[in-house]
């Protein structure tokens, strides 16, 4: 993102205070039924406060006072935690912002060229864009290739290649064309684009309840509505027994009770966590997306473009049985003619560098067929009847026996040749006869290796999916060290994979860029789409890596699993943390009672009356103290679950009960001076 924010500034700060008074409104506050319930709390004991006599209340103004300020105190710190998490994103909003400004496109009408504001293009307008302009809407090239600008969106400077044809294809409004010209089909209306989705997403202002949040909250608002039933109950219990239990304490006990520490943090935890993604330039559509991403089992990438370069570039002619190189070229070129992938135009880039002259007439008239990974092949009916085709080798094998052709004897070994060498070879065929390999270069790229090692130890299998033929794959998969792969596969193969993992309880993550990952990143339960993919892949992904580093799933991983479990430390922290504000409280109020009950008086505190106070001003203030912790989360190593699950249950489970017992002590020698 354009603006990195690592430290929050003191305005994101002030808004916080700002926002953490608007937020009491009840009908916002209800939307938290935790602190909801502490605010009817405070509005109780602000009653008692100005009128000491109702609900046959003894205990004196300051009291009721002291309380009523805690209480309040209490709501907006809570209320603040939340503002905090969400002011990032609204800071980061506002500078995006400032980026979608009206700009003038030039939209191609029939034959001339119209000048139009790009809030009036409209899905499937054409627009002209030329160096030093800029994009007025999200779109695909369909024709051209330039350099282009995406800072404004990813904050990285160095200019981006889009290309018609190919994975490279998808350009976003508000970017900027840096060198030559682009034709735009434009794929997207007004209100709809990328930079709109990214504000509303960072803004925070379609956030929903995650499936395990609303999971917890329900077993939060279970625990306040038991200790509810606890409270009223011994209020009637008192007064049988004579005893009187005053409101404001009853109050203050059950604000103890009720796990106010987590309620009041949670939906910080959950929103900080989508912040970190974005932070790291990875745009998650969903919270629920992040958080599987913290359970993930398995990974499924492609081959090329994500573990290779993806710049697939014709590097030789090889020709087969009785052919010539420069007859294998002038076929593989006349089937590539109007062939838009950058493979295809590699292979006419090869004819020149290799010097020899394309005969254009012959392919000029005829029928181009477009290159589909279904077929995977692409080529040209010429209009003298004869077939042309380049594509994977197993595909032209079966197209040229359909046709009762004959396999050269010396393709398989030129095609092994080239595959294993990690390069992908293209046969080139007319007819029923094979002429010889195309090879086409791609390189690993580097580091992958270390990257699958590290989630290896995160417990996660890698995939590669891959078009490219075994051979091939194999030697990629072995170079990158993945655990699997699978070649020759089609799009229905991957979504098949992504199926049959699941089937076994796994959850599955995929990366992709192309138009044909689009099913399988929609099938995925975490499906990260590269930023320079193609829109359909976009579209069908619940995250969108504005860096294009495929790679990066670690990450993500790592931030999911981070969220996941500093919402389980927390909550146990909470909860243990209630049972020791118990042992001060409830002996306090019986003492207040009953002054003979001293014995009860274990933690040796001041008065009960300073017991109360302190145990509701440590109630209060621990919900700011964790802050930090919430925002930034609970550090992640890469160790066994088991391993996690009983560190963070002896840091969080044992401190949450002692550090109540030691700051209500510390707080109540402070009190006791006046009380
Ligand atoms: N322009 C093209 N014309 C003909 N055949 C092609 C062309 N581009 C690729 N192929 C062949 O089709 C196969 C599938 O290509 P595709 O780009 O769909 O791969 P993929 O399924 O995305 O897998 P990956 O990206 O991992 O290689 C390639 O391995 C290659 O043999
Ligand atoms: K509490
Ligand atoms: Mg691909």
């Amino acid at each position: 993102m354009s603006q990195k924010k690592s430290v929050l500034s003191g305005t994101i700060v002030q808004n916080a205070i700002k926002e953490s008074f608007l937020k009491l409104d009840p009908r916002v506050m209800v939307r938290n039924p935790i602190m909801f319930v502490v605010e009817i709390g405070f509005i109780l004991t602000l009653i008692l406060t100005f009128v000491p006599k109702a609900f046959r209340s003894s205990t004196p103004f300051w009291f009721n006072l002291i309380v009523t300020i805690i209480l309040l105190v209490t709501i907006l710190f809570a209320n603040f935690a939340e503002a905090l998490a969400e002011g990032r994103g609204k800071a980061q909003a506002d500078s995006l912002k400032k980026t979608k400004k009206d700009i003038t496109a030039n939209k191609i009408a029939g034959s001339s060229v119209k000048q139009v504001s790009s809030s009036d293009l409209r899905k499937g307008d054409i627009v002209l864009v030329s160096q030093g302009e800029m994009i007025p809407g999200d779109g695909e090239v369909i024709e051209g290739l330039a350099s282009v600008d995406e800072s404004a969106i990813t904050g990285e400077s160095a200019p981006v290649i889009k290309e018609a044809g190919g994975d490279f294809s998808s350009v976003t409004g508000g970017t900027r064309v840096i060198s030559d010209q682009i034709k735009v089909r434009i794929t997207s209306d007004p209100g709809e684009s990328f930079l709109d989705r990214m504000i509303s997403l960072v803004e925070g202002a379609k956030r929903q309840k995650t499936p395990n949040e609303i999971a917890l909250n329900t077993v939060l608002m279970s625990l306040t509505l038991i200790f509810l039933i606890v409270v009223v109950t011994l209020s009637y219990f008192g007064s049988y027994l004579n005893v009187n239990l005053d409101v404001p304490v009853l109050i203050a006990l059950l604000v103890c009770l009720i796990p106010t520490t987590i309620g009041g943090l949670l939906s910080a935890i959950g929103i900080a966590g989508m912040d970190r993604v974005t932070q790291f330039n990875v745009l998650a559509m969903s919270g629920k997306a992040v958080e599987a991403a913290g359970d993930i089992n398995t990974i499924i990438l492609d081959k090329t473009g994500t573990i290779t370069y993806g710049n697939r570039m014709a590097s030789e002619f090889i020709p087969v049985g009785s052919s010539k190189e420069e007859e294998v070229g002038q076929w593989a070129a006349v089937s590539s003619i109007k062939d838009e992938t950058p493979e295809g135009r590699s292979v006419l880039e090869l004819m020149k560098k290799l010097g020899y002259a394309i005969d254009t007439t012959l392919a000029s008239s005829g029928e181009f067929i477009e290159f589909k990974a279904e077929t995977r092949m692409s080529g040209i009916d010429l209009k003298d009847g004869r077939k042309v085709r380049k594509g994977a080798v197993d595909a032209i094998k079966k197209w040229v026996a359909a046709q009762g052709g004959s396999i050269p004897s010396d393709l398989t070994a030129s095609s092994d040749k080239v595959a294993s060498a990690g390069g992908t070879p293209l046969a080139v065929a007319v007819d029923n006869q094979i002429f010889g390999i195309i090879y086409l270069k791609d390189t690993v790229k580097p580091g992958m290796r270390e990257r699958f090692e590290q989630m290896r130890k995160m417990g996660i299998k890698t995939i590669m999916c891959t078009g490219d033929n075994p051979l091939t794959a194999a030697t990629i998969a072995l170079e990158a060290g993945v655990d699997d792969f699978i070649a020759e596969s089609k799009p229905e193969d991957k979504i098949a994979v992504i199926r049959r993992e699941q089937a076994e309880g796994k959850l599955v993550a995929m990366t992709g860029d192309g138009t044909n990952d689009a099913p399988a990143l929609a099938q995925a339960d975490v499906g990260i789409a590269m930023n320079s993919g193609t829109v359909a892949a976009k579209e069908a992904a619940n995250m969108v890596d504005l860096d294009s580093d495929p790679s990066k799933i670690i990450e993500v991983v790592a931030i999911g699993k981070q969220l996941l479990m500093t919402r389980g430390a927390l909550t146990t922290f909470s909860i243990a943390n209630d049972i020791a504000k118990y042992f001060a409280i409830l002996p306090a109020m019986f003492m207040l009672a009953i002054p003979q009950m001293e014995v009860l008086n274990v933690m040796k505190l001041g008065s009960p009356m300073s017991a109360i106070l302190s145990a509701l001003i440590f109630n209060a203030i621990i919900i700011p103290l964790l802050i930090p912790l919430a925002m930034k989360g609970i550090a992640y190593k890469p160790i066994s679950s088991a391993q996690l699950l009983r560190r963070n249950l002896l840091i969080y489970g044992l401190g949450g009960v002692v550090v109540p017992f030691i700051g209500i002590k510390i707080i109540d020698l402070v009190v006791h001076l006046w009380v």
